[in-house]
């Protein structure tokens, strides 16, 4: 009998087109992602060397980044934000690769375009010049951000090279309670395991509550397994993820659909298949997250306490842990609820998705946004914010104060205008609560959309389990 095989071992194993003896691996690549960013000297080694891109039809770019999420119908004032773009746009047409530009309606953040797209199908490997790429693992492809050298390498030849990772499991048991959602599931596992957790691993998620996880929630979860330390993550694919897939503008069609599906149908982790490392969580015991310092495993409940760091036995992370309470001008012993905020930020790769949009609508229909908070929603994409405004959720947003941006990866990272003051508290959907993350000074605070709603509503954090 064949030797039970992990997800990952399989889609690794369909991949390899060669060998060394000491395990380095050339892998064939499915899918390339390319943003504005990590790609122009990629771009630039290429015409260097008088190479082409080897197959321009596997390979997809998009503006995310840098682009301003205010009207850029009239052009990009930011003379360094629009040589970005332009240089995309121009590698992309000197290369023949497919772009999507600040004006396409299919524009938007590169982890929330490609599944949209149905450019991220099961089985697959896809790579990024960008750490989040991850978030694809959620349709139980291999997927993970690469450098800029590695970006000209698979530009140039479509494959990788790469020795294969330990395989890790998470399960999450049960279900999860009402107010808490996939973002507190992937908190707590930081939480639990630390950033360094993950650390040569692929991490396959399993279990009840991933299982009853939407599309959305799975790519929230495999979005932040970087944070974890973990290459990439990844959860099976299943009746769910071909429900999202099924008629996406490049998804299979007909009977490659139905050839596709069977072949799908396979990408599961064998019984008995070995994992190097496993941990278990119970989701019904999960709380509603915020982060206190600057590290996504500087976790705690909503209905808890900024902790000591006094109680640290190690002196090194005591220490660092000192500095992050005092980056974030907090004090241990203060509770979560009594945190005020001066900004909330909706939006981002692990959180700007459609779903998420309709959390935060719900919580803030017919309410008004504190007056000492600024709020803005950043769709996605361009195609969420279309279904957003054909299902009225501007509207609501509007009505209670939000600003309802255009896509991008905006204050998620502040490399364009949208950033934090000095000093500045924000409530934000996203993934990292690094030092000036987002802005010079910024303290962050990391959340699910439903808490980021309340909060903003509230002017300070409030347990979403009992606000209403
Ligand atoms: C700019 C890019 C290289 C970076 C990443 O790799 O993740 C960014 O997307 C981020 O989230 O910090
Ligand atoms: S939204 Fe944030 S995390 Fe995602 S790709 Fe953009 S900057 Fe990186």
């Amino acid at each position: 009998m064949a030797q039970a095989r992990t997800l990952y071992d399989k889609i690794w194993d369909d991949h390899v087109v060669d060998q060394q003896d000491d395990g380095t691996c050339l892998l064939y690549i499915d899918r390339h992602l390319v943003h504005e960013v990590t790609s122009p000297q990629a771009f630039e080694g290429l015409r260097v060397a008088g190479r082409q891109v080897r197959q321009p039809h596997k390979t997809l770019a998009v503006v995310d980044h840098n682009v301003p999420t205010t009207d850029r119908s009239h052009g990009i004032e930011d003379p360094e934000s629009a040589t970005q773009v332009e240089t995309l746009a121009q590698n992309a047409r000197d290369f023949g690769i497919e772009y999507y530009n600040e004006l396409d309606r299919r524009q938007g953040i590169v982890h929330v375009v490609g599944p949209e797209q149905g450019f991220t199908l099961p089985g697959m490997t896809i790579v990024c010049g960008d750490s989040h790429t991850s978030t694809h693992g959620a349709f139980g492809a291999l997927a993970h951000g690469i450098g800029t050298s590695e970006v000209e390498h698979v530009l140039a030849t479509q494959t990788l090279i790469q020795k294969k990772a330990k395989n890790m499991r998470v399960t999450v048991d049960g279900q999860l309670p009402a107010g808490v959602t996939a973002k507190d599931i992937i908190l707590a596992i930081i939480g639990e395991i630390g950033t360094a957790g993950g650390t040569g691993h692929v991490i396959e998620y399993a279990g009840e509550a991933i299982r009853s996880l939407s599309m959305e929630g799975r790519m929230t979860i495999c979005n932040m397994s970087i944070e974890g330390g973990a290459r990439a993550g990844m959860v099976a694919p299943d009746e769910k993820t071909y429900a999202y897939l099924k008629d996406k503008p490049k998804a299979p069609k007909g009977e490659a659909w139905d050839a596709a599906v069977r072949y799908w149908d396979s990408l599961r982790t064998d019984e008995g298949a070995f994992f190097d490392t496993e941990i278990r969580l119970d989701a019904a015991n999960l709380p509603p997250i915020v982060t206190w310092g600057t590290s996504p495993e500087d976790v705690v409940s909503v209905t808890g306490v900024v902790p000591n760091p006094d109680d640290i036995q190690d002196e090194n992370k005591r220490r660092s842990k000192w500095r992050a309470l005092e980056y974030m001008g907090l004090t241990p012993g203060t509770k979560i609820t009594d945190i005020t905020l001066d900004r909330v930020f909706i939006g981002s790769c692990t959180n700007g998705r459609i779903e998420d949009l309709r959390a935060v609508a719900k919580v803030v229909e017919g309410k008004r946004v504190a007056e000492s908070v600024n709020a803005m929603i950043v769709p996605g994409s361009g195609i969420v914010k279309m279904q957003a405004e054909a299902e009225g959720l501007d509207k609501i947003f509007k009505a209670a104060g939000f600003d309802w941006r255009e896509p991008g990866c905006s204050m998620c990272l502040a490399m364009n205008a949208d950033r934090l003051a000095p000093g500045e508290r924000c409530a934000s959907t996203s993934n990292r609560n690094f030092e000036g993350r987002q802005g010079f000074k910024g303290r962050t605070h990391l959340v699910s959309p439903a808490m980021a709603a309340a909060a903003a509503i509230a002017g300070r954090f409030v347990d979403i389990r009992t606000f209403g």
